[in-house]
């Protein structure tokens, strides 16, 4: 078996980590409190859970961390395995959330904590305990196998060797013997009972007993026999005796019996007599009371129209008035109908001359609305013709007003603005007129000022000599020359102020007349829709009262039709009723028949009683006759009767009846009594041949008991010796087990001790441990030194190991060797002689060992080299492997020098 691969997250310092491991020595290492004994753990944990732990669940989780798992791969027997683990936390408790056991198949899987752990321990052969006492040495336990008792020590090994099943076999056996035991001594004691039991019974001598018993039965027989006999002779002479006396009674009973029928039957005859003849006088009423009913049928057959009762003519009449009523009724359901369709067309009719009369005056009143609305337009027209007139009034004046005037109509305002162009041109002259005046003014006044001064006009020198004082002339002369102008200028501007007042005027007027032009036009639209409005409305009123009229004329015919089919349809009623009352005389001629026909069959019926009557009567008077018979036998027969009784012969018979019947009595006495003596003789005989049957059942019993116990005596010798047998097995089994054992302690630990000062280790059949010093000393391990316990504790361990891996036959279940820390009390030269031995280990089978180690020649002699460091500050651990281990030994090596 070999370990492939260990994955851990928050296990105790791993937070996730990933291990694959290989066959052959993988060393461990690192500093303390790194992680490496933890790691082992976690392997022993995920094959075994809390079982593997010394503490709790809750010490393998991460402090802090909420949950944990474990995962390990590992190869047994050609098929790989994967168990995998988780732990929650539930508030401060820790659960196994997972727990699951697969091969890579498929073939085996296995899910929660006690069955991955059972198998685990199958497949091993060795549980949670097995396996530290044999495959992990554990840090601290080197003492472990050497502290122990012998009696402890023992059962360690027996059971790794699995010698516990013959121990079991041993003790089942055992328990086999002992039940066997308990039943032997039992039905021993059963036995002895039931020999004594037939001794006591052939004690007495029971047949002679029943020999006398049977000759005495012999001799009761006899007498019993004897007495019989005379019984029965007595018995015969008293039932003669009794056969006489009750022939003698038989007679006389016989007697009265016949003696009170003839009384009953007179009296019978007599009862039916009275009888008859109350049936005669019925007969006589019932003929009286035919002849009466009679005489009703005859004057009923009067009133009703038939020949005789008889039935069939009745039936006849019957049929008759039937069809009579099917013909009345048919003409009754079709008058009816005639008269209901008379009514509803009457109905009918008076409505449809309703509905004419309202539409006539609904039309009426429509014309009457009319003839207003025409009457309103008409108004309305008159008033538009007024105004029509005014505007021509107007128009007419207005014209009038253009006959002097300098333009036609229609030219005003273009003359208007002609005047007014003329008159603009004017004012601008006066304006220009009066400016060129104002100047020509201006210089006159200066030049005369300038000569007042005696200076030139022109050039303001004196004027003396100054050819400038002619012009003075000239523009006097321009003065008077505009001012002339100036006046025909206001003139004219006068007279053309004076045109365009009357232009405006004409302007004006001529503005008004398009506008009496416009209206007068709408004025004649109006009047002739007007005209046209009244014209229709007037028409429309004319038409519909002619409607009315029409309308009127259809209602009143309706009316008079509604009239007519009203007075056929009572005509019709009068037909139903003269109808209904054929049917009631029907009716009554039918009751007439019913009552003559019931008088009819009253008489039948009476008829009919008559003659039940009469045959009763018969009847009766027959009867009478036959007992009259009967009676006359019966008399006969008493008297015969009377004379057959004697008397004396009955006397006689009295007598011997009474004596023997007391004979009959004393003799039965005396036989009960034999016969008493006789049913006890018969029991007693009895009792002794059962007491001879139970003596034989007894005795085969006996026999029986005595053969079972034998058996078991064989059975009992048998278990005792399976007991013997499997205890002897495993004596023998241990005493082989403890030589191998003892042979292979001595090999290793010469080989990893090798001390000159110890001649051999002894293991004795007790598992008790002795070494021998050189000189034949005994010494007890417990003396030995720690370094010395400690490869003696190895040695055993290894010694133990082996033979498991050598002694079990098929696939050697061999865990991986796991050692924890084992050099810790070694000298360096005893750390080679481990190294050679966890050579010879391998050489013996072991395909894995894990050593968690510090010490650097094991580190040199690991075929791979983990090494475990924790991270200082986050205190999580991390594994590696080393890439070349021989490198890392050096490096190790070099770092110790240091
Ligand atoms: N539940 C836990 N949570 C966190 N850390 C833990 C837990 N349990 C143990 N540890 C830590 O793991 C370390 C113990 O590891 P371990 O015993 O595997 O070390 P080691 O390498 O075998 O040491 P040594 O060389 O001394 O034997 C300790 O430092 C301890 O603090
Ligand atoms: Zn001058």
């Amino acid at each position: 078996m070999m370990f492939d691969r260990i994955r851990l997250r928050n296990f105790k310092p791993y937070a996730d980590t990933d291990l694959r491991l290989s066959d052959g020595v993988t060393v461990i290492h690192g500093l303390n409190g790194s992680g490496k004994s933890s790691l082992l753990e976690a392997c022993f944990f995920a094959l075994y859970g809390s079982k593997a732990l010394d503490g709790t669940l809750a010490d393998v989780v991460t402090n802090g961390a909420e949950e944990c798992e474990v995962e390990l791969w590992f190869t047994h027997d050609g098929r790989s395995y994967h168990v995998h683990r988780e732990l929650k936390r539930y508030g401060d408790q820790i659960q196994t959330t997972t727990c699951t056991l697969a091969s890579d198949d498929e073939e085996v899987v296995r899910d929660g904590a006690r069955e991955v752990r059972s198998f685990v321990a199958d497949l091993l052969r060795m549980d949670a305990e097995a396996f530290v006492n044999c495959a992990y040495v554990r840090q601290g336990e080197v003492n472990k196998l050497i502290n122990a008792t012998p009696t402890e020590r023992q059962d360690m090994i027996d059971d790794l060797l699995q010698l516990g099943k013959l121990e079991e076999y041993r003790e089942r056996a055992g328990d086999a013997r002992l039940g066997v035991e308990d039943v032997l001594s039992e039905r021993r004691g059963e036995l002895s009972g039931l020999d004594e039991q037939v001794a006591q019974k052939e004690e007495k001598d029971l047949h002679a007993t029943l020999n006398s018993l049977r000759s005495e039965l012999t001799q009761l027989d006899e007498k019993v026999e004897n007495y019989e006999a005379q019984q029965r002779k007595a018995e015969t002479s008293r039932d003669n005796a009794q056969e006489i006396l009750d022939t003698y009674e038989e007679r006389r009973d016989e007697l009265e019996t016949l003696e009170s029928e003839i009384d009953d039957l007179e009296a019978t005859i007599r009862e039916d007599e009275a009888e008859r003849e109350r049936l005669g006088d019925r007969v006589a009423e019932t003929r009286d009371r035919i002849e009466e009913l009679e005489a009703t049928l005859e004057s009923r057959l009067d009133a009703v129209e038939v020949a005789d009762a008889a039935p069939e003519t009745l039936t006849e009449r019957r049929d008759e008035l039937d069809d009579r009523e099917g013909e009345i009724r048919d003409s009754l359901r079709e008058t009816r109908s005639q008269a209901d369709a008379l009514a509803t067309q009457s109905e009918n009719l008076a409505e449809k001359a309703d509905e004419a009369e309202s539409r006539a005056s609904e039309k009426r009143e429509r014309a009457g609305n009319l003839d207003d609305d025409a009457e309103e337009a008409a108004e309305t027209l008159a008033e538009r013709e007024a105004s029509l007139a005014e505007l021509k009034t107007e128009r007419a004046e207005k014209v009038a007003a253009f006959e002097d005037a300098p333009v036609d109509v229609g030219d005003a305002e273009s003359y208007r603005e002609s005047v007014s162009a003329d008159l603009d041109e004017v004012q601008a002259a006066i304006n220009e007129t009066t400016a060129d005046l104002r100047t020509a003014e201006s210089r006159v006044e200066e030049a005369e000022r300038l000569l007042d001064e005696g200076k030139c006009p022109e050039c303001g020198q004196p004027v003396d000599d100054s050819p400038h004082v002619d012009t003075l002339d000239e523009d006097r002369e321009r003065v008077a020359e505009l001012e002339a102008e100036l006046s025909d200028l206001r003139e004219r501007e006068s007279s053309l102020s004076d045109d365009l007042d009357r232009a405006s005027d004409l302007v004006s007027i001529e503005n008004r007349l398009s506008q009496i032009d416009d209206t007068r036009e709408l004025v004649e639209d109006g009047i002739e829709e007007k005209e046209n409005e009244v014209a229709e409305k007037r028409d429309r009123a004319a038409e519909l009262r002619e409607e009315a009229t029409t309308l009127e004329t259809e209602a009143e015919e309706k009316r008079e039709a509604a009239e007519t089919q009203a007075e056929r349809a009572e005509d019709a009623r009068e037909d139903v009723a003269d109808l209904e009352a054929d049917l009631d005389d029907v009716d009554a001629a039918r009751e007439r028949l019913d009552a003559v026909e019931s008088t009819r069959e009253a008489i039948t019926d009476a008829e009919d009683d008559v003659d039940r009557l009469a045959e009763k009567r018969a009847v009766i008077a027959d009867r009478n006759d036959e007992r009259r018979e009967f009676l006359a036998t019966k008399r006969s027969r008493r008297d015969d009767l009377r004379e057959q009784v004697d008397d004396e012969e009955v006397e006689a018979a009295r007598e011997s009846l009474s004596k023997a019947e007391d004979y009959i009595e004393r003799v039965t006495d005396a036989l009960a009594d034999l016969r008493d003596r006789r049913d006890d003789l018969t029991s007693r005989i009895g009792g002794v041949e059962n007491e001879l049957d139970e003596l034989e059942a007894l005795r085969d019993r006996r026999d029986e008991l005595a053969a079972r116990v034998d058996e078991l005596a064989a059975l009992h010798e048998e278990t005792e010796e399976l007991e013997a047998m499997y205890g002897d097995l495993r004596a023998e089994l241990r005493r082989a087990n403890v030589e191998s054992l003892e042979r292979m302690l001595n090999e290793t630990f010469e080989l990893v001790y090798g001390n000159d000062a110890y001649s051999h280790i002894e293991l004795d059949g007790e598992y008790e441990l002795t070494v021998y010093q050189k000189d034949g000393e005994p010494l007890d391990p417990e003396q030995l030194s720690g370094g010395e316990r400690a490869l003696f504790n190895l040695s055993l361990r290894c010694a133990i190991y082996r033979l498991l891996a050598e002694g079990i036959e098929g696939a050697a279940p061999t865990p991986p060797l796991i050692l924890d820390e084992p050099t810790v009390f070694l000298d360096s030269g005893h750390v080679s002689r481990l190294a050679d031995l966890v050579d010879e280990m391998r050489g013996f089978g072991v395909r894995q060992i894990l050593i968690v180690s510090h010490d650097d020649e094991l580190v040199g002699a690991a075929d791979e080299l983990v090494r475990v460091e924790k991270n200082p500050t986050s205190n999580r651990s991390t594994v590696e492997r080393a890439a070349d281990p021989s490198l890392e030994a050096v490096e190790a090596e070099l770092n110790a020098d240091d």
